[in-house]
């Protein structure tokens, strides 16, 4: 517990193409969504776990997300995705434990693409 804090994790999803710039972008938008989302500071998170689907060679998604200049001080770690036959292709996975206000309604996010994964959790 951290103050009158809750500890939750909130999970997202995203298809990207296989370029570093498109990887940059998407890891991108959607931490800075799943802040939005969930009015959270980066004080808050404990740490952000990627994970990666093989197709996804071209940039780390954790690299590419401190190196656009965010979550600087934080704990950032990527994986290799489970490998399932069927499984949606291109598409970066994470996970973000962080403190929040008990009585939060989490909002995952799961976007350009990625929605087929979850569509209860879409908007
Ligand atoms: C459905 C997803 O893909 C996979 C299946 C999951 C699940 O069934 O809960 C969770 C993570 C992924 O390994 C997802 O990312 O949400």
């Amino acid at each position: 517990m951290m103050g009158e804090k809750q500890l939750f994790a909130i999970r997202g999803a995203v298809q990207c193409r296989n370029e570093a710039a498109d990887i940059t972008d998407q890891v991108s938008g959607l931490y800075d969504e799943i802040l939005r989302l969930n009015s959270l500071d980066e004080e808050a998170i404990v740490s952000v776990v990627f994970s990666v689907t093989g197709d996804l060679d071209e940039k780390n998604p954790a690299a590419a997300l401190r190196q656009s200049g965010r979550a600087q001080n934080l704990a950032l770690f990527a994986v290799q995705e489970a490998r399932v036959k069927g499984g949606l292709e291109r598409t970066i996975r994470v996970l973000i434990h962080c403190y929040l206000p008990p009585e939060t309604e989490i909002r995952h996010s799961y976007r350009n693409g990625a929605e087929v994964l979850r569509p209860d959790r879409a908007p």
